[in-house]
């Protein structure tokens, strides 16, 4: 076997064959199932492109009634669950808490009858409608209060602000949630969907593959950057700060959260979306000062960095957006979960379709042939 060239992050290496999503990361296009993001954004809702990016079709009105159904039946958590979840530390990170709850959901079913499709239903189905659960119990047991039930007349998005808050949403404000799920459901071979994909070789069950591609999305250079932007726009505090503090940044080498992207060099499309649906919160529920203090950085890194291609990326204007519906900052990251399982189930779908295990190579760099030294010569 010969051993190709070394690519740090794999830049650049195919790991994967698959007809899911598309990016153009030079002209700013993103397509699921060859439809654009925008387009998807205005048109459908998350369910219903959730359906589309597992089973590569748009479904029919009955189909996506069924499947509505099917998720809103599944929605309520096992009390030992949540009795498990009420024992975790309330310190704890809820991105942690998402990952051991999802991997816990794998103790209950089967993880033997993967080539049963309706066992693939069965558990896409399942792990849609527990993961908000999942998250909004957390929410609400480190507070110390009970977790609400579910609400069968909510639609997915109202339901799972309407668990979080325990009052119902104000109705744009679930409308552009569940845009922003939309939004955040799917982008190509991206660090947590490879890992969801290399788990998923090994023929493991969903929950596994769901709680590895968790433990993925929760780093500040992934999904972890909505929260890390929050915190960086408090810190800089005002408009007249963001160049010293840019400045100051950049002579240090450290990274601008919610910049820069391996594969879009012009902005992200999401980003524009975010940006608006941010603008349309603001018109009805008030303005929020950090706006502008990012309006103004994404101009300061686009003079300093536009010509390396860095500029916002997804998690740059979702934060904004979550925070003005009063989701707490440490609930971003495990908000872009709930959308993302989408994803990763589709491709957890796709890899079985044509499963080879991964198993990459390496260049071994140490040394050869040492005598062992026993521990008292030491
Ligand atoms: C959902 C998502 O995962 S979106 C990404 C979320 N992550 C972030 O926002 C964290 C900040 N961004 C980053 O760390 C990076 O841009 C990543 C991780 C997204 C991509 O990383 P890579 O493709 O490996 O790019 P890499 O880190 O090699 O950067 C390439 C060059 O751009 C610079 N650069 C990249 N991103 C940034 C940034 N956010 N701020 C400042 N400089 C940056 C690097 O310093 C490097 O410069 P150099 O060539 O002069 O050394
Ligand atoms: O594609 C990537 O590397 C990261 C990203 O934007 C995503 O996962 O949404």
């Amino acid at each position: 076997m010969t051993v190709g060239e070394y690519k740090p992050g794999l830049e650049g290496i195919p790991a994967a064959q698959s007809s899911i999503s598309y990016v153009d990361g030079q002209k700013g296009i993103l397509e699921y199932r060859g439809i654009r993001i925008e387009e998807l954004a205005q048109q459908s809702t998350f369910l219903e492109t959730a359906y589309l990016l597992i089973w590569g079709i748009l479904p029919t009105r009955e189909e996506l009634k069924q499947f509505e159904d099917d998720i809103r039946y599944h929605r309520r958590i096992k009390y030992r669950i949540r009795d498990m979840m009420k024992c975790f530390p309330e310190t704890g990170h809820p991105m942690d808490a998402l990952q051991a709850s999802a991997a816990a959901l794998g103790l209950f079913y089967s993880r033997r009858a993967l080539a049963n499709p309706n066992y693939i239903r069965e558990a896409v189905v399942r792990l849609l409608a527990k993961i908000p659960t999942m998250v909004a119990a957390f929410q609400l047991m480190r507070k110390g209060n009970d977790p609400v039930r579910p609400r069968d007349d909510l639609d997915y998005a109202a339901n799972f602000l309407y668990m979080l808050h325990e009052r119902e949403p104000d109705p744009l404000a679930a409308h552009i949630f569940d845009v922003c799920l939309t939004l955040h459901a799917e982008h190509t071979i991206n660090a947590s969907t490879f890992s969801a994909r290399v788990t998923a070789s090994t023929l493991t069950d969903p929950y596994a593959v769901v709680a590895s591609a968790v433990g993925t999305l929760a780093g500040p250079l992934h999904g972890g950057a909505n929260e890390e932007v929050i915190t960086m726009l408090e810190e800089i505090g005002s408009v007249e700060n963001v160049r010293p503090w840019l400045d100051t940044s950049l002579e240090r080498k450290t990274k601008i959260m919610g910049f820069g992207h391996r594969v879009y060099k012009v902005k992200d499309p999401r980003a524009t979306c975010l940006q608006g649906l941010a603008e349309q919160l603001f018109e009805k529920f008030g303005h929020d000062k950090y706006y502008d203090i990012a309006i103004e950085l994404e101009k300061a890194v686009e003079e300093k960095l536009g010509h390396k291609g860095i500029y916002p990326n997804v998690d740059f204007y979702s934060g904004l957006v979550y925070r003005k519906m009063g989701i707490p900052e440490d609930l971003f990251t495990p908000v872009f979960a709930i959308a993302r399982v989408a994803g990763w189930l589709a491709h957890w779908k796709e890899q079985l379709d044509e499963n080879r295990i991964y198993r990459p190579t390496q260049i071994y760099k140490g040394e050869h042939g040492n005598p062992y030294i026993a521990i008292e010569q030491r």
